[in-house]
């Protein structure tokens, strides 16, 4: 099992360029499951979940050209030869449970397992399974599998999620492109990814308006043809470095990053002291701090437009060494603070109070290992070790090599000292 150590107490100082989005790709290599032609997909991550999903695909038939390291992807699902999407290949994954509307529009029928993902709260897939219902599909649990058929077809539908699911959006979307008749979304999520993923449905042919508004129309069509779509850069991965740039301090800017998806986070950001330069149209992000400590700010996690779960660790490293008490509430998942004992072996001082956790701010971290619980959390953990004073060492990085491309090349290529170490040569 690989682990880092991170040298910290370094500044960094440089340009960081951005990849495309996990979070994208994932249900973008899924769309590929609804036509017969070849589809395209570049500025794709290579990471260990979009590889994983790959593998997925390949079991489902889909032929996939993706030679390591590259960043172009093709796939082309011109015959399935199964519909079954078994456990092994999606309990790692949340977002392999995406292939069930998909198969069930393909081909009438389907059965996937129930999925994975970070272990961060219970993750019910109720919304996902009452939006394909609503369309038609007969559904069945059994045995940790969900066993769908639609015997006459999927039909549209007006579905009103009783809250906004990022994973239940993109499934109902993407399985209603090819349903007979209109589909409404109502309550859908707002998340930069959806809009990514309707633009490449629309340009495979299907008719889909207000991806990015709580309201989306589809209005179904019988095929759907092959595209090439560049997948867009990750807001997540960016706003990672933003803060790992706050917390060591110095002077970076991201290229190619999402800056319009990343308002709530800039925000909080300036608020803490951070200089930020956005510039949406060059799509660079500049973030400088010298020598002055961080204020403490409180934040709170909402849908997008929202400040991102997905960057709520990050936030509580940099707020560890804030100048005072910042409250931060989690209010999309109900466990996912792991992080917050993990920080405190840094030396962070850390409460957690339910879905609050009290951040009282400390002027220095002290190096320790500490141990990856999940994707975010771990780099959460990265980020506090670049600040610390000494040698940490992040133990299970496989959860980090989930979401993060060439994590440690980019920071080192700033002035980071990170070091990745097998077991072996320990
Ligand atoms: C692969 C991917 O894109 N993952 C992202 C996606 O996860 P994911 O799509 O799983 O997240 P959701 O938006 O669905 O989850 C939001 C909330 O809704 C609940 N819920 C969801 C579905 C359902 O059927 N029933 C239900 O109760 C969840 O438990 C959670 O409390 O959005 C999350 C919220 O931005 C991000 O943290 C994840 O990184
Ligand atoms: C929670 C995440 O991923 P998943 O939904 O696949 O667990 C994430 O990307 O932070």
């Amino acid at each position: 099992m690989d682990r880092l150590h991170i040298k910290g107490g370094a500044q960094l100082n440089g340009r960081i360029p951005v990849s495309g989005a996990k979070n994208s790709a994932l249900k973008l290599m899924v769309a590929c499951l609804l036509t017969d032609q070849p589809i395209t997909l570049t500025n794709m991550p290579n990471l260990a979940d979009t590889r994983f999903l790959a593998q997925l695909l390949e079991t489902l038939g889909v032929e996939v050209y993706w030679p390591k390291g590259e960043s172009t992807c093709h796939l082309n699902a011109a015959e399935l030869k199964s519909t079954i999407a078994p456990y092994d290949q999606v309990r790692k994954m949340r977002a392999s449970f995406n292939v069930l509307g998909p198969l069930i529009a393909r081909s009438g029928h389907a059965t996937v397992s129930l999925p994975g993902g970070c272990a961060i709260g219970a993750r019910p897939v109720d919304l996902h399974l009452q939006a394909l219902e609503a369309m038609g599909a007969d559904l069945r649990v059994e045995q940790g599998y969900v066993k769908a058929a639609a015997i006459h077809g999927l039909k549209g539908a007006h579905i009103n999620f009783a809250m906004p699911s990022v994973g239940a959006t993109e499934h109902a979307m993407l399985t209603a492109t090819l349903a007979q008749g209109v589909t409404v979304l109502e309550n859908a999520a707002r998340e930069p990814e959806i809009e990514d993923l309707a633009n490449c449905l629309n340009s495979m042919g299907a008719r889909i308006t207000g991806a990015g508004t709580s309201k989306i129309r589809i209005e179904g069509v019988e095929t759907l043809g092959g595209t090439t779509h560049a997948v867009m850069p990750d807001r997540i991965e960016a706003g990672t470095f933003a803060m790992a740039a706050a917390a060591a301090g110095g002077d970076v800017t991201l290229e190619g990053a999402p800056v319009a998806a990343l308002g709530a986070m800039n925000a909080k950001l300036r608020e803490a002291g951070v200089t930020v330069e956005a510039d949406e149209e060059a799509g660079t992000l500049r973030i400088v701090r010298n020598g002055s400590r961080l204020k403490s700010v409180s934040v709170s996690t909402q849908p997008h437009p929202g400040f991102p779960t997905d960057l709520q660790a990050q936030f509580m490293a940099l707020m560890s060494l804030a100048d005072g008490t910042s409250i931060i509430r989690e209010t999309i998942f109900e466990n996912r603070f792991m992080h917050a004992p993990e920080l405190s072996r840094l030396g962070a001082d850390i409460t957690v109070r339910g879905q609050e956790a009290v951040v009282k701010g400390v002027p220095q971290l002290t190096a320790a290992p500490v141990m990856a619980t999940d994707l975010r959390a771990s780099v959460s953990l990265v980020i506090a070790g670049l600040a610390a004073e000494g040698e940490t060492v992040v133990n299970r990085i496989y959860h980090l090599d989930r979401g993060f491309e060439r994590l440690e090349e980019k920071l080192n290529a700033c002035g980071a000292s990170i070091e990745r170490r097998s077991e072996d040569e320990d």
